[in-house]
């Protein structure tokens, strides 16, 4: 990995909560269970030994279930909390180090926030409410309406750039808000868990607009979730919290094939692998068979079947683009369609 690309770099962090966390920490690193913890000390260990790299221009997925971490670890990134110990690194600057000033410019202009209850300001118009941040940083007014309608436009709201938030629907609102993130130009974008109050459909149609924009603007976003679907669908970099600590991260098709503990097997056993697993993480480089059949390596296992029109004995050929790059099995497929269990007694 090369570090230039790295955005954020979290390392050997620990967060305690409770008067004697300084205490607490030789207990933490030795391992020290969350329960006993709080059971023994009455402390709560929020955070245990939190190493992550968010590279430029990725979507890091955090995800876990309620209590896991989430919040407090995205906390610690604009540092509304202050770790009990280790490092952040924002472009290089420990962000631990600045002091008021240069963390209120750190927050005013290289992040921005989503939030899942929108934080729409009511008696402010749309176009008003996308312009925030760089009002707030005092930056032109013209120039700033110009760049807020072009966002607007760009997320669907052209035309309602007068109304006001009680005016707009769940899912227009949350335009809203990406909207003014994306004209506050901020490199990071932290989204926490911006989809999880939307309906279904709506919901899926913000993800997909989100991975549309990041095609072309790149910005390095982090998207908090408790919901896996969501979470294999737009990370590039997934990062998988219980308790505190990370049980496993990485990019979200080598976790689905292979789960590094139970808790992670589980997690994913109810997934429907052949919508979510990819012909490019399952073909075998082998080139040496060439078949009429082609897919295209982004294509999905369900996508594949139908190619190969269900029968067992085809291989269809990986593209990508106008390259072959490798052969892709019916039996590997099906052999991807089952989820890797470590205990078969389980
Ligand atoms: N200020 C605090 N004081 C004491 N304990 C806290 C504090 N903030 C968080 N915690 C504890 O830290 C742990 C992690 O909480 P956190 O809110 O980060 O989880 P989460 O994954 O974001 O959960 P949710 O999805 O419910 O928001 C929990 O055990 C929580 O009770």
């Amino acid at each position: 990995m090369d570090k230039t690309d790295s955005h954020i770099s979290i390392r050997g962090l620990y967060k305690i909560f409770g008067t004697e966390a300084e205490a607490m920490l030789p207990l933490a690193k030795s391992g020290m269970s969350k329960s006993d913890m709080l059971a023994q000390h009455k402390q709560v260990l929020g955070l245990r030994n939190i190493n992550i790299e968010i590279m430029k221009g990725e979507i890091t997925v955090v995800m876990g279930l309620s209590g896991s971490g989430k919040s407090t670890l995205i906390r610690h990134l604009n540092r509304l909390i202050d770790p009990t110990d280790g490092e952040i690194l924002v472009n290089g600057n420990d962000v631990l180090k600045l002091d008021e000033n240069e963390l209120r410019t750190l927050r005013r202009t290289q992040m921005s926030m989503v939030f899942q209850k929108f934080a729409l300001l009511p008696h402010e118009t749309v176009l008003q409410n996308t312009g925030l941040a760089r009002n707030v940083r005092g930056e032109d007014i013209v120039e700033t309406d110009k760049v807020a309608r072009k966002w607007l436009k760009r997320v669907g709201l052209e035309g309602s750039e007068n109304l006001y938030p009680n005016q707009l629907s769940g899912g227009m609102q949350q335009r809203v808000g990406l909207a003014r993130a994306l004209t506050s130009d901020s490199e990071l974008m932290l989204m926490d868990e911006a989809y999880s109050a939307l309906d279904p459909l709506i919901r899926s149609s913000m993800q997909d607009l989100l991975l549309d924009l990041q095609k072309d603007l790149k910005k390095t976003v982090i998207f908090i979730t408790h919901d896996l679907d969501e979470a294999l669908k737009l990370a590039d970099h997934l990062v998988i919290l219980k308790d505190g600590e990370i049980v496993q991260q990485g990019e979200p098709q080598g976790i689905l094939l292979s789960p590094a503990d139970p808790y992670i097997e589980d997690f994913v056993s109810d997934i429907n692998r052949a919508r979510v697993i990819r012909v490019g993480s399952v073909m075998n480089e082998d080139r040496s068979t060439v078949t009429d059949l082609k897919i295209d390596e982004q294509a999905t296992l369900e996508q594949a079947i139908l190619v190969a029109q269900g029968q067992a004995e085809t291989s269809l050929t990986v593209m990508r683009g106008h390259t072959r790059i490798g052969t892709l099995k019916m039996s590997d497929v099906l052999r991807a369609l089952v989820p890797r269990r470590s205990s078969t007694n389980s």
